[in-house]
């Protein structure tokens, strides 16, 4: 749990051949592409605020979305944040675990909330948690606009120390919840969750009825995408048929997912081949116009 692990979750993913990853992929399909951030499209560091997507998966996402596939992030960042290590990339984004929704690349900075969220109440769990903190050194916490994270990756030994804090102190506050992620422990408001963000994504994107839905995430709090994704729960009131898209997990842990690639590195070399399946299937669309002329 320490580390992000769900003992819950016993299933095995097969192995994607990141390189390879277009040898998956089919013509007739439209494929919408959900992405997670953190541990997927940006490495892991010590403090939240320094890590980045670099330049070169931006680019590429850009090059993929000019293909005329729709992306959208799906995060436990911030909306602000999101924005901000994205840009200039634009495109729908689900963010602080599908609390913030925006359809940037749809309209203008169209943001909706899912469930209403008391910040008066979130300022005193966060000066209750900074509180508890003072007794330790390692600690990390990142105060967001709508949940507060406690993360413990400078010492991973403070795990325990960590949750008990969390824990303690949501005891009387009925509407929050904690969510596990990677060395870190979050309160979010109640009653969300990426999967449902991905499914209110998917109904406002969708532009035909042949969707394929892809998620790639790394941690805890992606696993219901998996399941969203894979259709394992649910169908979309508009979609005559259930989803039958792919989860694909960063990591070789147990996951919902049924597939996964090893790492970040991974993701960017799939994304590559996912590029080039683009590239050539509007090559032949290209070729197939100039035999009708
Ligand atoms: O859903 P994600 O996009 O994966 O965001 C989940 C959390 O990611 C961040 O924390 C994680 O990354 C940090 C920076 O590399 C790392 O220090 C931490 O240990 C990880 O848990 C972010 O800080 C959180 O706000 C997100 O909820």
């Amino acid at each position: 749990m320490t580390s992000g692990r769900n003992p819950s979750i016993n299933r095995r993913p097969i192995y994607i051949l990141p390189k390879n990853f277009a040898e998956y992929l089919c013509p007739q399909q439209n494929y919408y592409l959900f992405l997670d951030i953190d541990g997927t499209l940006a490495d892991f560091t010590l403090n939240p605020k320094d890590s980045v997507i670099p330049t070169s998966t931006l680019t590429l996402l850009q090059k993929i979305q000019s293909h005329g596939v729709k992306l959208a992030v799906v995060t436990g960042r911030s909306l602000a944040e999101a924005r901000q290590m994205l840009s200039p990339l634009v495109l729908p984004i689900a963010a602080t675990h599908g609390l913030e929704i925006a359809f940037d690349d749809i309209s203008d900075h169209n943001e909706t909330h899912v469930v209403s969220v008391d910040i008066m109440e979130l300022a005193v769990i966060r000066k209750s948690i900074i509180q508890s903190c003072i007794p330790f050194d390692d600690f990390t916490v990142e105060d967001k606009p709508y949940s507060v994270a406690l993360h413990f990756r400078k010492n991973p030994v403070l795990a325990d120390a960590a949750y008990t804090i969390m824990i303690e102190t949501l005891k009387t506050y009925a509407n929050w919840t904690l969510k596990s992620g990677k060395y870190v422990w979050e309160v979010v408001p109640k009653g969300v969750d990426k999967g449902s963000a991905i499914l209110t994504l998917l109904k406002r994107m969708q532009s035909s009825n042949n969707m394929f839905p892809i998620f790639i995430g790394d941690d805890i709090t992606d696993e219901v995408g998996f399941v969203a994704v894979q259709g394992e729960n649910q169908i979309i009131a508009s979609q005559p048929q259930p989803l039958k898209g792919m989860g694909i997990k960063v990591g070789s842990e147990a996951t919902h997912a049924n597939y996964y690639v090893r790492n970040t590195h991974e993701v960017t070399i799939l994304l590559n081949s996912f590029l080039s399946f683009c590239q050539e299937h509007s090559m032949l669309a290209k070729e197939t116009v100039r035999h009708v002329i």
